[in-house]
Protein backbone atom coordinates (compact mmCIF):
# COMPACT_ATOMS: atom_id res chain seq x y z
CA UNK A 1 0.00 0.00 0.00
CA UNK A 2 1.44 3.65 -0.95
CA UNK A 3 1.71 5.35 2.21
CA UNK A 4 0.18 9.02 2.85
CA UNK A 5 0.76 11.08 -0.17
CA UNK A 6 3.16 8.83 -1.54
CA UNK A 7 2.37 7.36 -4.38
CA UNK A 8 4.98 4.32 -4.67
CA UNK A 9 5.98 1.32 -2.62
CA UNK A 10 9.24 0.00 -1.95
CA UNK A 11 9.94 -3.12 -4.05
CA UNK A 12 6.99 -2.34 -6.43
CA UNK A 13 7.29 -2.94 -9.90
CA UNK A 14 6.17 0.01 -12.24
CA UNK A 15 6.68 1.03 -15.73
CA UNK A 16 7.40 4.74 -15.70
CA UNK A 17 8.77 7.25 -18.43
CA UNK A 18 12.00 8.83 -18.14
CA UNK A 19 11.56 12.72 -18.21
CA UNK A 20 14.68 14.60 -17.12
CA UNK A 21 18.29 13.48 -15.68
CA UNK A 22 19.41 14.61 -12.63
CA UNK A 23 23.58 16.72 -12.35
CA UNK A 24 24.57 13.37 -10.76
CA UNK A 25 23.27 11.68 -13.77
CA UNK A 26 20.04 9.58 -13.02
CA UNK A 27 16.95 9.34 -14.70
CA UNK A 28 14.16 11.11 -13.34
CA UNK A 29 10.25 10.17 -13.48
CA UNK A 30 7.16 11.78 -12.05
CA UNK A 31 4.73 9.28 -10.55
CA UNK A 32 1.80 11.60 -9.35
CA UNK A 33 4.36 14.73 -9.03
CA UNK A 34 6.29 12.49 -7.07
CA UNK A 35 10.05 11.91 -8.21
CA UNK A 36 11.51 8.89 -8.56
CA UNK A 37 15.58 8.92 -8.95
CA UNK A 38 16.63 6.00 -11.11
CA UNK A 39 20.39 5.84 -11.73
CA UNK A 40 21.35 4.49 -15.72
CA UNK A 41 17.74 5.54 -17.19
CA UNK A 42 18.15 8.54 -20.18
CA UNK A 43 15.11 11.06 -20.61
CA UNK A 44 12.65 9.88 -23.28
CA UNK A 45 12.98 6.34 -22.35
CA UNK A 46 9.96 4.28 -21.35
CA UNK A 47 11.39 1.84 -18.36
CA UNK A 48 10.50 -1.15 -16.27
CA UNK A 49 12.05 -0.09 -12.53
CA UNK A 50 11.74 -1.48 -8.96
CA UNK A 51 11.49 1.11 -6.51
CA UNK A 52 13.94 0.30 -4.07
CA UNK A 53 13.87 3.49 -1.47
CA UNK A 54 10.76 5.77 -0.58
CA UNK A 55 11.67 8.96 1.12
CA UNK A 56 9.24 11.81 2.12
CA UNK A 57 9.91 13.92 -0.90
CA UNK A 58 11.05 11.27 -3.39
CA UNK A 59 12.29 7.81 -4.30
CA UNK A 60 15.18 5.52 -5.72
CA UNK A 61 14.74 3.38 -8.12
CA UNK A 62 16.23 0.02 -9.73
CA UNK A 63 16.30 0.08 -13.63
CA UNK A 64 15.08 -3.63 -14.95
CA UNK A 65 14.22 -3.70 -18.02
CA UNK A 66 14.43 -0.36 -21.05
CA UNK A 67 10.78 -0.98 -23.06
CA UNK A 68 11.78 2.13 -24.88
CA UNK A 69 15.20 3.18 -25.61
CA UNK A 70 16.31 6.83 -26.38
CA UNK A 71 18.24 7.54 -29.05
CA UNK A 72 20.74 8.88 -27.11
CA UNK A 73 21.47 5.53 -25.37
CA UNK A 74 25.15 3.49 -25.65
CA UNK A 75 24.29 -0.09 -25.39
CA UNK A 76 27.61 -1.08 -24.49
CA UNK A 77 29.34 1.52 -22.98
CA UNK A 78 33.29 0.55 -23.88
CA UNK A 79 34.25 0.57 -20.07
CA UNK A 80 34.11 -2.77 -18.55
CA UNK A 81 33.55 -1.83 -15.26
CA UNK A 82 31.44 1.26 -16.11
CA UNK A 83 28.56 -0.45 -13.94
CA UNK A 84 30.79 -0.79 -10.56
CA UNK A 85 33.48 1.85 -11.06
CA UNK A 86 32.45 5.33 -9.07
CA UNK A 87 34.57 7.17 -11.93
CA UNK A 88 32.02 8.06 -14.90
CA UNK A 89 28.48 8.63 -14.43
CA UNK A 90 27.53 8.97 -18.33
CA UNK A 91 28.82 6.57 -20.72
CA UNK A 92 25.55 4.78 -21.01
CA UNK A 93 24.77 8.79 -22.91
CA UNK A 94 26.13 9.07 -25.99
CA UNK A 95 28.68 12.05 -26.34
CA UNK A 96 26.63 14.12 -28.30
CA UNK A 97 23.98 13.61 -25.52
CA UNK A 98 26.47 14.44 -22.44
CA UNK A 99 26.86 17.53 -24.36
CA UNK A 100 23.49 18.98 -24.86
CA UNK A 101 22.76 17.33 -21.03
CA UNK A 102 25.22 19.49 -19.75
CA UNK A 103 23.75 22.49 -21.76
CA UNK A 104 20.38 21.78 -20.69
CA UNK A 105 21.75 21.69 -16.61
CA UNK A 106 23.14 25.32 -16.73
CA UNK A 107 20.46 26.96 -18.63
CA UNK A 108 17.75 24.89 -16.17
CA UNK A 109 19.86 26.19 -12.86
CA UNK A 110 20.35 29.52 -14.20
CA UNK A 111 16.16 29.73 -14.68
CA UNK A 112 15.78 28.43 -11.49
CA UNK A 113 18.00 29.53 -9.25
CA UNK A 114 19.27 32.55 -10.52
CA UNK A 115 16.21 33.61 -12.04
CA UNK A 116 18.06 33.98 -14.94
CA UNK A 117 16.14 33.70 -18.29
CA UNK A 118 17.18 36.26 -20.84
CA UNK A 119 20.87 35.09 -21.46
CA UNK A 120 22.43 33.01 -24.46
CA UNK A 121 23.91 29.79 -23.03
CA UNK A 122 25.93 28.31 -26.12
CA UNK A 123 26.05 24.63 -26.84
CA UNK A 124 28.56 22.68 -24.50
CA UNK A 125 32.49 22.61 -26.15
CA UNK A 126 33.04 19.26 -25.99
CA UNK A 127 36.39 17.60 -27.55
CA UNK A 128 36.92 15.39 -30.69
CA UNK A 129 38.27 12.34 -28.66
CA UNK A 130 36.56 12.55 -26.04
CA UNK A 131 38.74 9.56 -24.33
CA UNK A 132 42.07 8.86 -22.58
CA UNK A 133 41.88 12.69 -21.44
CA UNK A 134 43.40 12.59 -18.23
CA UNK A 135 47.01 13.57 -17.10
CA UNK A 136 46.99 12.55 -13.63
CA UNK A 137 46.34 8.86 -12.28
CA UNK A 138 46.08 8.56 -8.79
CA UNK A 139 45.51 4.41 -8.15
CA UNK A 140 45.23 2.90 -4.88
CA UNK A 141 46.91 -0.24 -4.17
CA UNK A 142 46.59 -3.27 -1.87
CA UNK A 143 46.79 -6.68 -0.82
CA UNK A 144 44.46 -9.17 -1.23
CA UNK A 145 44.92 -13.41 -1.25
CA UNK A 146 48.91 -12.82 -1.48
CA UNK A 147 48.79 -10.66 -5.14
CA UNK A 148 48.96 -7.48 -5.22
CA UNK A 149 46.02 -5.18 -6.57
CA UNK A 150 45.29 -1.71 -8.50
CA UNK A 151 42.21 -0.17 -9.68
CA UNK A 152 39.95 2.29 -8.63
CA UNK A 153 37.27 2.50 -5.80
CA UNK A 154 33.83 0.89 -6.30
CA UNK A 155 31.16 3.41 -6.69
CA UNK A 156 30.45 4.99 -2.72
CA UNK A 157 33.18 2.48 -1.01
CA UNK A 158 36.34 1.62 -0.08
CA UNK A 159 36.80 -1.89 -1.95
CA UNK A 160 39.36 -1.62 -4.86
CA UNK A 161 38.08 -3.04 -8.08
CA UNK A 162 41.82 -4.98 -9.94
CA UNK A 163 41.99 -3.20 -13.17
CA UNK A 164 44.55 -2.50 -15.93
CA UNK A 165 43.53 0.63 -17.95
CA UNK A 166 41.21 3.12 -17.65
CA UNK A 167 39.77 4.77 -20.80
CA UNK A 168 40.04 8.46 -19.79
CA UNK A 169 43.01 7.93 -18.50
CA UNK A 170 45.89 8.72 -20.86
CA UNK A 171 47.82 5.64 -21.67
CA UNK A 172 51.04 6.39 -20.38
CA UNK A 173 49.85 6.92 -17.08
CA UNK A 174 48.21 3.61 -17.44
CA UNK A 175 51.61 2.49 -18.05
CA UNK A 176 53.28 3.99 -15.72
CA UNK A 177 50.80 2.24 -13.54
CA UNK A 178 50.82 -1.57 -14.37
CA UNK A 179 54.81 -1.23 -14.55
CA UNK A 180 54.84 0.03 -11.18
CA UNK A 181 52.71 -3.21 -10.25
CA UNK A 182 54.77 -5.59 -12.19
CA UNK A 183 58.32 -4.18 -10.52
CA UNK A 184 56.40 -4.10 -6.85
CA UNK A 185 55.44 -7.68 -7.25
CA UNK A 186 58.84 -8.81 -8.18
CA UNK A 187 60.87 -6.72 -5.65
CA UNK A 188 58.22 -8.22 -2.98
CA UNK A 189 57.46 -4.58 -2.37
CA UNK A 190 53.27 -5.27 0.00
CA UNK A 191 50.59 -3.48 -0.99
CA UNK A 192 48.60 -1.15 1.68
CA UNK A 193 46.18 -2.91 4.22
CA UNK A 194 43.25 -0.35 4.97
CA UNK A 195 41.94 -2.23 7.89
CA UNK A 196 45.47 -3.61 9.37
CA UNK A 197 47.04 0.03 8.22
CA UNK A 198 49.87 -2.79 7.18
CA UNK A 199 51.64 -2.99 4.25
CA UNK A 200 53.69 -0.59 2.09
CA UNK A 201 52.12 0.88 -1.23
CA UNK A 202 49.22 2.71 -0.75
CA UNK A 203 48.77 4.65 -3.91
CA UNK A 204 50.62 5.30 -7.33
CA UNK A 205 50.43 8.55 -8.75
CA UNK A 206 51.33 9.10 -12.40
CA UNK A 207 51.36 12.61 -13.63
CA UNK A 208 51.94 12.74 -17.28
CA UNK A 209 52.66 16.38 -19.57
CA UNK A 210 50.88 15.97 -22.10
CA UNK A 211 52.54 18.88 -24.21
CA UNK A 212 55.87 17.95 -23.18
CA UNK A 213 56.57 14.06 -22.73
CA UNK A 214 57.38 14.31 -19.75
CA UNK A 215 56.15 11.70 -17.01
CA UNK A 216 56.55 11.85 -13.15
CA UNK A 217 55.85 8.64 -11.07
CA UNK A 218 54.75 8.91 -7.11
CA UNK A 219 55.13 6.16 -5.10
CA UNK A 220 53.08 6.85 -1.92
CA UNK A 221 53.90 4.60 0.98
CA UNK A 222 53.24 3.73 4.25
CA UNK A 223 56.33 4.75 6.08
CA UNK A 224 60.10 5.71 4.64
CA UNK A 225 60.68 1.70 4.06
CA UNK A 226 61.09 0.60 0.73
CA UNK A 227 61.85 -2.72 0.28
CA UNK A 228 64.80 -2.88 -2.58
CA UNK A 229 64.29 0.57 -3.00
CA UNK A 230 67.45 0.41 -5.74
CA UNK A 231 66.47 -2.37 -7.45
CA UNK A 232 62.79 -0.80 -8.08
CA UNK A 233 64.48 2.48 -9.01
CA UNK A 234 66.61 0.51 -11.75
CA UNK A 235 63.57 -1.28 -13.04
CA UNK A 236 60.97 1.81 -13.13
CA UNK A 237 64.10 3.23 -15.52
CA UNK A 238 63.93 0.39 -17.37
CA UNK A 239 61.09 -0.28 -17.90
CA UNK A 240 59.67 3.10 -18.90
CA UNK A 241 62.43 4.98 -20.54
CA UNK A 242 60.99 8.36 -21.16
CA UNK A 243 60.33 8.55 -17.05
CA UNK A 244 61.82 11.64 -16.53
CA UNK A 245 60.89 11.66 -12.32
CA UNK A 246 60.56 8.89 -9.27
CA UNK A 247 59.48 10.38 -6.05
CA UNK A 248 58.42 8.70 -2.77
CA UNK A 249 55.43 10.30 -0.92
CA UNK A 250 55.43 9.04 3.15
CA UNK A 251 51.75 9.03 4.51
CA UNK A 252 52.01 7.07 7.57
CA UNK A 253 48.56 8.08 8.98
CA UNK A 254 45.37 5.94 8.45
CA UNK A 255 43.60 8.30 6.30
CA UNK A 256 41.58 8.72 2.87
CA UNK A 257 43.87 11.44 1.98
CA UNK A 258 46.03 10.22 -0.37
CA UNK A 259 49.30 12.52 0.13
CA UNK A 260 51.64 12.27 3.16
CA UNK A 261 53.70 15.59 4.07
CA UNK A 262 57.04 14.16 3.24
CA UNK A 263 58.09 14.05 -0.49
CA UNK A 264 61.63 12.24 -1.21
CA UNK A 265 62.84 12.66 -5.05
CA UNK A 266 64.34 9.30 -5.51
CA UNK A 267 65.29 9.59 -8.66
CA UNK A 268 65.63 12.69 -11.72
CA UNK A 269 64.20 15.66 -11.60
CA UNK A 270 61.82 17.14 -8.87
CA UNK A 271 59.44 19.19 -11.42
CA UNK A 272 57.69 17.91 -14.78
CA UNK A 273 56.77 20.65 -17.07
CA UNK A 274 53.76 20.82 -19.31
CA UNK A 275 52.51 23.85 -21.28
CA UNK A 276 48.63 25.20 -21.77
CA UNK A 277 49.11 27.75 -25.02
CA UNK A 278 52.29 29.79 -24.54
CA UNK A 279 52.02 29.38 -21.14
CA UNK A 280 55.09 26.68 -19.09
CA UNK A 281 53.95 25.02 -15.56
CA UNK A 282 56.09 23.34 -13.29
CA UNK A 283 54.68 20.36 -11.30
CA UNK A 284 55.83 18.97 -8.90
CA UNK A 285 54.35 15.77 -6.85
CA UNK A 286 51.45 17.61 -4.96
CA UNK A 287 51.13 20.50 -7.33
CA UNK A 288 47.69 21.06 -8.23
CA UNK A 289 47.63 21.39 -12.20
CA UNK A 290 44.34 21.10 -14.26
CA UNK A 291 43.62 17.02 -15.26
CA UNK A 292 42.17 17.64 -18.88
CA UNK A 293 45.01 19.90 -20.50
CA UNK A 294 43.26 20.36 -24.22
CA UNK A 295 40.00 21.70 -22.43
CA UNK A 296 41.61 23.57 -20.00
CA UNK A 297 42.64 25.87 -22.91
CA UNK A 298 39.88 25.88 -23.92
CA UNK A 299 37.94 27.15 -21.08
CA UNK A 300 40.75 29.49 -20.70
CA UNK A 301 40.89 30.88 -24.09
CA UNK A 302 37.32 31.75 -23.77
CA UNK A 303 37.96 33.21 -19.98
CA UNK A 304 40.67 35.77 -21.90
CA UNK A 305 38.11 36.27 -25.08
CA UNK A 306 35.72 37.47 -21.94
CA UNK A 307 37.76 39.61 -20.16
CA UNK A 308 38.39 41.78 -23.93
CA UNK A 309 41.76 42.74 -22.47
CA UNK A 310 43.82 45.54 -24.57
CA UNK A 311 46.87 45.57 -22.03
CA UNK A 312 45.79 48.61 -20.60
CA UNK A 313 43.82 46.72 -17.52
CA UNK A 314 44.38 46.10 -13.95
CA UNK A 315 43.01 42.82 -13.49
CA UNK A 316 42.12 40.42 -10.10
CA UNK A 317 42.17 36.60 -10.52
CA UNK A 318 40.36 35.28 -7.41
CA UNK A 319 40.68 31.95 -6.48
CA UNK A 320 43.95 31.83 -8.40
CA UNK A 321 45.53 28.36 -7.15
CA UNK A 322 48.96 28.11 -9.29
CA UNK A 323 47.95 31.10 -11.25
CA UNK A 324 47.15 29.39 -14.70
CA UNK A 325 44.23 31.79 -15.31
CA UNK A 326 46.00 34.81 -13.76
CA UNK A 327 49.08 34.37 -16.04
CA UNK A 328 47.09 33.78 -19.32
CA UNK A 329 45.62 37.63 -18.33
CA UNK A 330 48.84 38.70 -17.81
CA UNK A 331 49.73 38.14 -21.31
CA UNK A 332 47.23 40.50 -22.09
CA UNK A 333 46.65 43.17 -19.24
CA UNK A 334 49.03 45.51 -17.44
CA UNK A 335 48.85 44.25 -14.07
CA UNK A 336 46.72 41.27 -12.59
CA UNK A 337 46.70 40.45 -9.17
CA UNK A 338 46.17 37.01 -7.81
CA UNK A 339 44.83 35.57 -4.91
CA UNK A 340 44.40 31.85 -3.27
CA UNK A 341 44.28 30.36 0.20
CA UNK A 342 46.84 27.31 -0.21
CA UNK A 343 50.09 28.89 0.11
CA UNK A 344 52.15 26.16 -1.46
CA UNK A 345 49.88 26.99 -4.62
CA UNK A 346 50.73 30.34 -4.51
CA UNK A 347 54.45 29.36 -4.14
CA UNK A 348 54.21 27.73 -7.41
CA UNK A 349 52.21 30.61 -8.64
CA UNK A 350 55.31 33.11 -8.24
CA UNK A 351 57.59 30.02 -9.51
CA UNK A 352 55.34 29.94 -12.43
CA UNK A 353 55.62 33.71 -13.27
CA UNK A 354 59.32 33.69 -13.25
CA UNK A 355 59.43 31.01 -15.30
CA UNK A 356 57.58 32.50 -18.19
CA UNK A 357 59.33 35.94 -17.56
CA UNK A 358 56.06 37.61 -16.08
CA UNK A 359 56.74 40.59 -14.05
CA UNK A 360 53.26 42.07 -13.91
CA UNK A 361 51.88 39.80 -11.48
CA UNK A 362 51.48 39.89 -8.26
CA UNK A 363 50.11 36.71 -6.17
CA UNK A 364 49.27 37.14 -2.24
CA UNK A 365 48.06 34.08 0.02
CA UNK A 366 44.53 34.39 1.78
CA UNK A 367 41.15 34.51 2.06
CA UNK A 368 39.62 36.24 -1.54
CA UNK A 369 37.04 37.28 1.10
CA UNK A 370 39.61 38.70 2.92
CA UNK A 371 42.06 40.35 0.16
CA UNK A 372 40.08 41.66 -2.54
CA UNK A 373 38.47 43.80 0.54
CA UNK A 374 41.82 45.06 1.79
CA UNK A 375 43.04 45.75 -1.93
CA UNK A 376 40.09 47.69 -2.41
CA UNK A 377 40.35 49.77 0.85
CA UNK A 378 44.71 50.37 -0.50
CA UNK A 379 42.85 52.04 -3.40
CA UNK A 380 43.50 49.06 -5.48
CA UNK A 381 40.41 48.61 -8.59
CA UNK A 382 40.57 46.57 -11.40
CA UNK A 383 39.19 46.89 -14.73
CA UNK A 384 37.96 42.97 -14.92
CA UNK A 385 37.65 40.76 -11.88
CA UNK A 386 38.10 36.93 -12.91
CA UNK A 387 36.35 34.34 -10.40
CA UNK A 388 37.40 30.68 -10.24
CA UNK A 389 35.54 29.61 -6.94
CA UNK A 390 35.63 26.09 -5.42
CA UNK A 391 32.22 24.44 -5.74
CA UNK A 392 30.53 26.19 -2.88
CA UNK A 393 31.18 29.80 -5.39
CA UNK A 394 31.90 33.15 -4.12
CA UNK A 395 31.76 34.34 -0.63
CA UNK A 396 29.09 36.90 0.15
CA UNK A 397 31.50 39.30 0.88
CA UNK A 398 33.31 39.27 -1.75
CA UNK A 399 30.25 39.33 -3.79
CA UNK A 400 29.93 42.66 -2.07
CA UNK A 401 33.21 43.89 -2.81
CA UNK A 402 33.10 43.42 -6.22
CA UNK A 403 29.81 45.09 -6.53
CA UNK A 404 31.30 48.33 -4.62
CA UNK A 405 34.36 48.31 -6.85
CA UNK A 406 32.16 48.47 -10.18
CA UNK A 407 34.98 46.40 -12.62
CA UNK A 408 33.78 46.88 -16.02
CA UNK A 409 33.23 43.02 -16.64
CA UNK A 410 33.39 40.21 -14.43
CA UNK A 411 34.45 37.04 -15.52
CA UNK A 412 33.12 33.34 -13.53
CA UNK A 413 34.50 30.51 -14.04
CA UNK A 414 32.54 27.97 -12.31
CA UNK A 415 32.72 24.12 -12.01
CA UNK A 416 28.87 24.24 -9.99
CA UNK A 417 26.34 25.33 -12.29
CA UNK A 418 23.98 25.90 -9.21
CA UNK A 419 26.01 28.12 -6.94
CA UNK A 420 27.01 29.92 -10.00
CA UNK A 421 23.57 30.64 -10.82
CA UNK A 422 23.11 31.90 -6.81
CA UNK A 423 25.90 34.00 -7.41
CA UNK A 424 24.86 35.64 -10.75
CA UNK A 425 21.93 36.55 -8.82
CA UNK A 426 23.42 39.17 -6.28
CA UNK A 427 25.41 40.40 -8.73
CA UNK A 428 22.61 41.08 -11.00
CA UNK A 429 21.19 42.72 -8.04
CA UNK A 430 23.86 44.83 -7.65
CA UNK A 431 24.12 45.93 -10.94
CA UNK A 432 25.28 43.93 -13.21
CA UNK A 433 23.93 41.73 -15.96
CA UNK A 434 24.45 38.11 -17.21
CA UNK A 435 25.42 38.24 -21.21
CA UNK A 436 26.36 35.28 -22.30
CA UNK A 437 27.44 31.33 -20.78
CA UNK A 438 29.66 28.89 -22.34
CA UNK A 439 29.83 25.37 -20.88
CA UNK A 440 32.73 23.85 -21.51
CA UNK A 441 33.11 19.95 -20.95
CA UNK A 442 36.47 19.39 -18.67
CA UNK A 443 35.30 15.81 -17.79
CA UNK A 444 33.69 13.71 -20.75
CA UNK A 445 31.72 10.82 -19.58
CA UNK A 446 31.59 12.28 -16.09
CA UNK A 447 28.71 14.66 -14.36
CA UNK A 448 31.07 17.22 -14.01
CA UNK A 449 30.18 20.56 -15.75
CA UNK A 450 32.50 24.14 -16.29
CA UNK A 451 31.19 26.86 -17.56
CA UNK A 452 32.45 30.51 -17.96
CA UNK A 453 30.58 33.29 -17.67
CA UNK A 454 30.75 36.96 -19.41
CA UNK A 455 28.90 39.87 -16.58
CA UNK A 456 28.75 43.64 -17.46
CA UNK A 457 28.28 46.26 -15.27
CA UNK A 458 25.47 48.23 -16.61
CA UNK A 459 24.37 50.74 -13.62
CA UNK A 460 27.71 52.92 -12.66
C1 LIG B 1 38.39 25.73 -8.86
S1 LIG B 1 39.98 26.02 -8.15
C2 LIG B 1 40.61 27.18 -9.29
C3 LIG B 1 42.09 27.13 -9.48
C4 LIG B 1 42.67 27.92 -10.65
N1 LIG B 1 41.92 29.09 -11.03
C5 LIG B 1 42.90 27.02 -11.85
O1 LIG B 1 42.22 27.16 -12.86
O2 LIG B 1 43.77 26.17 -11.77
C6 LIG B 1 39.56 26.94 -6.74
C7 LIG B 1 40.71 27.41 -5.90
O3 LIG B 1 40.23 28.22 -4.84
C8 LIG B 1 41.02 28.02 -3.69
N2 LIG B 1 40.22 28.54 -2.54
C9 LIG B 1 39.25 27.92 -1.85
N3 LIG B 1 38.70 28.77 -0.96
C10 LIG B 1 39.32 29.97 -1.11
C11 LIG B 1 39.16 31.25 -0.50
N4 LIG B 1 38.25 31.46 0.44
N5 LIG B 1 39.96 32.24 -0.91
C12 LIG B 1 40.90 32.03 -1.88
N6 LIG B 1 41.09 30.84 -2.51
C13 LIG B 1 40.30 29.82 -2.13
C14 LIG B 1 41.31 26.55 -3.72
O4 LIG B 1 42.45 26.23 -2.95
C15 LIG B 1 41.52 26.31 -5.22
O5 LIG B 1 42.87 26.47 -5.59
Amino acid sequence: MAKGNIPVTKNQVLEVAIEDLTHEGAGVAKIDGYALFIPKALPGEQALVKVIKVNKGFGFGRLLEVIKKSEDRVDEPPCQIFDQCGGCQLQHLSYDGQLKQKQKQVRDVLERIGKITDVVVYPTLGMGDPWRYRNKAQVPFAEREGGLIAGFYQERSHEIIDMNSCLIQHEENDKVVQAVREIATKYGVRGYNEEKHQGTLRHVVARYGVNTGQLMVVLVTRSRELPNKNEVIEAIKEKIPNITSIVQNINSKRTNVIFGDETVLLWGEEYIYDTIGDVKFAISARSFYQVNPEQTKVLYDQALQYANLTGSETVIDAYCGIGTISLFLAQRAKRVYGVEIVPEAIDDAKRNAKLNQMDNVDFAVGEAEKVIPWWYAQGIRADCIVVDPPRKGCDEALLETIIKMKPKRVVYVSCNPATLARDLRVLEDGGFKTIEVQPVDMFPHTNHCEVVARIELINE
